[in-house]
């Protein structure tokens, strides 16, 4: 019989997150990755390391208790609340991705409310959304500069509006996604990076005002969501 070894989950993330910091959207030491193991606990990356050279001991590991291990005593991710109350809410998700790209900040400026409503792309049956003509929204929630407060924010909202997809929105942050692996935690994150490109490119060719994304037309969102020409219009009424 053969023996089959199980990688160490640390070294998906190490790859992973050198090719996140490649594509420019874990920068800076920006982003944090973690990933649930069978007993509960979770590996997540150390905070203030660069995620584009990571090694094994540029981890921490999160007991269900809140107990710690790391091989060097690094603090746990400054997000890692996050992670937690995710876990929690979706008890399928197995893997948790959150990054910095230029994108989601600039989207997550389109609305002023607390949703983004997105293109009804090809794209989003890679989120599980089968339908013709999908109507999603993606939840936006405030940056408050306690992480705690994030994270309650979070747990509310979810626990009175079911997620519609795997996605959530930290305004002028980032983007995080929860999957039931680290490989589909990867796709839905270059799935979204892909939507909000096409976001932030169609808004640049003024695309969105032939556009009524999740139903809504663009003139209802924010400042930013406002078609190029619309605002070049106002601004010579000036
Ligand atoms: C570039 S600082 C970004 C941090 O404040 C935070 O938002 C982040 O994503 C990374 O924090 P970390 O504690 O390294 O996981
Ligand atoms: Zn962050």
């Amino acid at each position: 019989m053969i023996q089959q070894t199980l990688a160490d989950p640390r070294l998906e993330l190490i790859a992973t997150a050198h090719d996140f910091y490649q594509q420019g959207w874990m920068v800076g030491t920006a982003g944090n990755l973690s990933v649930l193991l069978p007993d509960g606990s979770f590996w997540i990356t150390a905070s203030g390391r660069s995620k584009g050279e990571l090694s094994l001991n540029d981890f921490v590991r999160i007991y269900p208790d809140g107990k710690q291990d790391s091989s060097n005593n690094l603090k746990p991710s400054a997000e890692t609340a996050i992670h937690q109350v995710l876990y929690t809410l979706f008890p399928q998700a197995k893997a948790c991705y959150h990054i910095h790209s230029v994108e989601a900040n600039l989207v997550s400026r389109f609305v002023t409310g607390d949703s983004l409503p997105l293109p009804p792309l090809e794209m989003l049956k890679g989120l599980g959304i089968y339908q013709e003509n999908p109507h999603c929204l993606i939840p936006i929630f405030t940056n408050h500069l306690q992480v705690s407060q994030i994270a309650t924010d979070i747990q509310q909202r979810f626990t009175i509006t079911p997620a519609q997809l795997p996605v959530l929105l930290i305004r002028d942050h980032g983007v995080t996604v929860w999957a039931p692996s680290p490989e589909s935690a990867r796709n839905y994150i270059e799935l979204v990076e892909y939507i909000f490109r096409y976001m932030v490119a169609a808004w640049g060719v003024g695309i969105g005002e032939m556009g009524r994304w999740g139903g809504r037309e663009m003139g209802e969102m924010g400042e930013m969501g406002k078609t190029r020409e619309t605002r070049e219009i106002r601004e010579m009424g000036r």
